[in-house]
Formats: C-alpha cells, structure tokens, sequence
C-alpha cells in the first residue's frame, strides 16, 4: 500500500487483443496487431520501437483518444474512454495542449482547480504543489509567462509538470524527455518514480536507452504486437 492508499501492483491499465490499421495507398496497413499488455499502479514502465513502428498509434488507443478496430483497452477494469476523469488517467501527447491564454503556472495549476471537491482536498495546497513541480523541474522562474515565451524544451516540462500535479492514477506520456538534455532527463526520471512510489502507473514510449534503463519495466513493440524487453 502508498502513502495515498493505492495499492501497489494493482493493474490499472489493460489492453487485450487491440488492432488498429490504416489506409495506405489503394488499402490498409494493419500497424497494431492483437496487443496485449497490463502496467500495474506503482511501476514505471517503458514502450520502444522503431520509428514508425505504431508507438503513437497505440498511445492514441491506450488513451482513448482512437478507437481500436478490434480488442479493448480497461482503465481499472472499465473500458477507456477520452472523458475518463484528470486525476484517473492523464496524457501528455506528443503535442503538449498547454493553454496559450494561461501563464505557465496557470497551466499546471488547471487540472487541480478543475478537480472534484474531494479530490483538490486529498491534494491540498495548490500553489504549493506548482511550485514545487516548476522547481523540481528548474522552470519556476518562467512561472508568469506564457507557453508561446518559452522553448519547446521548457513547454515539455511544464506539461509534464501538469499531468503529474493531480497525482493521476495512471500517466500516459508520449516521449515525454524527447527535448530534454541529460540533467532535465534525470529530473523527470526522479518525478516518474515518485509518481509512481506514490501508487501513479507510468507508462511512457521513449527512444531514450537512459530513460529504459531507469524503468522498472520495458517493453518494445515488434511487428505489430508488444513483447516484454
Ligand atoms: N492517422 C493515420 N493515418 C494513416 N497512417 C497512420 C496514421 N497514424 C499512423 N499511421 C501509420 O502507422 C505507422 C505507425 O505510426 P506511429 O506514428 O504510431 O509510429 P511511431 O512508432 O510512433 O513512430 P515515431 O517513433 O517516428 O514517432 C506509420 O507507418 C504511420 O504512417
């Protein structure tokens, strides 16, 4: 059991016998293939693959953004859906959705003032949270601009910052270090196993050895199907 009272090792996401393909040319290319896997609360795991070997295509289903054509995938043992709850699933896509019109710590503070009542309360103080998200990640000073006055690297932290600061049950992050250098990739990596230490499930596709490493668990996707490894 975490200190939040989720229990450890409790699968949280689940996919089973998900296909997906795509047309190409006069007909359609079959990129997912019957995919299995299960990421349990608790553990950092990783998703590899060559490029364009479907890490994104099965990112959009596991978050329930694309529908597969066949298979499922469960959130807690319910099926995925885009309007699952912030602090049950949070996404970081490959594109960030920061809001233009919010100042950066505005934007990690949304999810938490959008959360239901008992939520915000298990979470406490908000702005003690962004701040300390911003400063973990060393983007504090750059609090009261905007995403279009930053790099990209630094928008990549903030949303970052954002998915993590309502302590979601589960995070799906898509190349979540892609614009970062070395000592920005060990800082995510401490957060991800807090998150996680914290009962949070991490699952996040990545091409980075150090940041495979450092899982807890990887796996890789192959011809369509994803094997442990
Ligand atoms: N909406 C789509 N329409 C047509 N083809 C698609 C679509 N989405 C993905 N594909 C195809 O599916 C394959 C897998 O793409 P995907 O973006 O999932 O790869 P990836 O492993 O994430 O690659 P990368 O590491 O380069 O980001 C590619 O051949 C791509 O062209």
């Amino acid at each position: 059991m975490s200190e939040a009272g989720v229990l450890i090792d409790t699968v949280v996401l689940r996919a089973r016998g998900v296909r997906r393909s795509f047309p190409q040319g006069t007909g359609r290319v079959e990129v997912l293939r019957g995919v299995d896997l299960a990421v349990s609360a608790g553990e950092v795991v990783t998703l590899s693959g060559p490029s364009g070997s479907g890490k994104s295509a099965l990112f959009s289903v596991l978050c329930g953004f694309d529908e597969p054509d066949a298979g499922e995938v469960l959130i807690l043992g319910e099926p995925m859906s885009p309007m699952v709850a912030w602090h049950v699933v949070s996404v970081l896509p490959q594109a960030m959705g920061l809001a233009d019109e919010l100042t950066l710590a505005e934007n990690v503070a949304l999810p938490l003032r959008l959360a239901p009542g008992e939520v915000a309360a298990r979470l406490g103080d908000v702005d003690g949270r962004v701040t300390e998200l911003l400063t973990t990640l060393q983007v504090d000073h750059l609090a009261e601009r905007y995403p279009s006055e930053v790099s990209f690297g630094q928008q990549q932290r903030v949303a970052l910052a954002r998915a993590l600061a309502i302590r979601p049950r589960l995070l799906l992050a898509d190349e979540p270090t892609a614009h970062l250098d070395h000592e920005m990739v060990g800082a995510v990596l401490g957060l991800l196993h807090e998150a996680a230490g914290d009962g949070t499930c991490v699952l996040l596709s990545t091409h980075d050895d150090e940041v495979r490493a450092a899982a807890d668990r990887r796996l890789r996707i192959v011809d369509g199907l994803v094997t442990e490894g």
